[in-house]
């Protein structure tokens, strides 16, 4: 009975859902449930297909993962290589530049968190001494005139940080170049969803208009020790994300399964590996997963990864589609852009507070 405590413990592995803390029990043996113990792999070329049939078989396997794991490798998803390289490219040239052009755009000075964060600064496990990683976060912005979007009195204001050196001029029009590409291949896996959740192909079209985007280009160093973490364990605020990560040998990615086990992402050149975030787990009522995940750089490689998070409109409404409800519950509504900005504050909060000086963050994390 005195030891029930230490044990209980350690029989839990503790996350980040919805911005607030959960946990899940391991299960071993006897108490195990059937649950995944890789990702399955789907074959995108069907999204192209101008058959209606093609598009619903893809839909059937789309809604299998989601259901099952909330995690895929979407594979043949049409995206040149040669841009992704590209991409890879500017993301790793700009963490290489000097500390001080990349913190001309630190994030604490944005209400939006967007811009460059530093080493240690983002902190999702408290019982670790901060991510492992830099950033570069940008998204919608209807005052950066590559986007094209509509300026309305919400959106008046500017959002993004860019970095102002000119040797840094490079890295906007390549992270430009990869936003065009996720957000059109986005919204064509929209209709997908929709299709999985048997509504017409256009059903969510009406609420991402404009969505709400995000890229994060994040710079994983290798890890000396396991008592680090990349970024530690959370769900996603979104639709759904897509990831295109680096080649490593060893896999960082980790995805928690039922029983608490954590499933290696391997990485597999010229795919994308798609999760479900909290916005498609709230209107099927929890029955897609918005799945736990977490990276971990133990494989002595720099690691970079570049996740595109694709979200409703800001001033969109959601709420459990009717085929989820239960009778004699009630449900409410949600804002779109409240519970973003709910879950993005609890990640500035959860990110050191500092005095924004990436240049000791540096050292330290050594
Ligand atoms: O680096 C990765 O593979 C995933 C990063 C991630 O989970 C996130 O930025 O939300
Ligand atoms: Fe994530």
């Amino acid at each position: 009975m005195t030891e029930e405590a230490p044990r209980e413990q350690q029989l839990y592995v503790h996350y980040h859902d919805g911005g607030v803390p959960g946990r899940r029990r391991v299960l071993t043996g006897k108490a195990a449930k059937q649950t995944f113990t890789a990702l399955p792999r789907i074959d995108m070329r069907r999204l192209f297909s101008d058959e209606l049939e093609d598009r619903q078989e893809l839909a059937r396997e789309v809604g299998a993962a989601c259901r099952d794991v909330g995690f895929f490798y979407a594979v043949n998803h049409g995206v040149p290589e040669e841009a992704l390289g590209d991409t890879f490219d500017a993301v790793r040239r700009f963490f290489e530049l000097e500390e001080s052009v990349k913190m001309e755009c630190h994030n604490q000075k944005s209400q939006k968190f967007r811009g460059y964060e530093a080493f240690l600064e983002g902190k999702l496990d408290p019982s670790t001494r901060g991510d492992l990683k830099e950033g570069f976060l940008m998204g919608e912005d209807a005052t950066d005139p590559e986007q094209n979007r509509p300026v309305t009195p919400l959106t008046v204001e500017p959002r993004n940080q860019w970095p102002s050196s000119p040797e840094a001029s490079f890295f906007r029009p390549a992270i430009y170049a990869y936003y065009n590409h996720m957000l059109s291949f986005s919204k064509r896996m929209l209709r997908i969803f929709a299709l999985a959740l048997d509504k017409p192909e256009h059903h969510f079209d009406a609420i991402s208009t404009t969505p709400m985007t995000n890229i994060r280009a994040v710079h994983y160093p290798p890890q000396q020790s396991d008592a680090d973490i990349g970024i530690g364990a959370h769900t996603d605020f979104c639709w759904f994300t897509l990831v295109c990560q680096s080649h490593t040998a060893v896999p960082a990615l980790e995805v928690l399964n039922h029983n608490g086990i954590w499933v290696p992402v391997y990485p597999e050149s010229n795919s994308f590996v798609v999760n479900i975030g909290d916005f498609l787990k709230l209107v099927t009522g929890g029955t897609w997963q918005s799945t736990v995940h977490r990276v971990r750089n133990m494989g002595g490689e720099e690691r970079y990864s570049m996740p595109f998070f694709f979200s409703p409109n800001e001033d969109g409404r959601v709420s459990v589609l009717e085929q989820f409800r239960k009778e004699g519950e009630t449900y409410e509504e949600i804002v779109v852009g409240e519970y973003f900005q709910k879950r993005l504050d609890v990640d500035r909060t959860t990110h050191i507070e500092g005095e924004g000086d990436g240049q000791t963050k540096r050292r330290a994390y050594i």
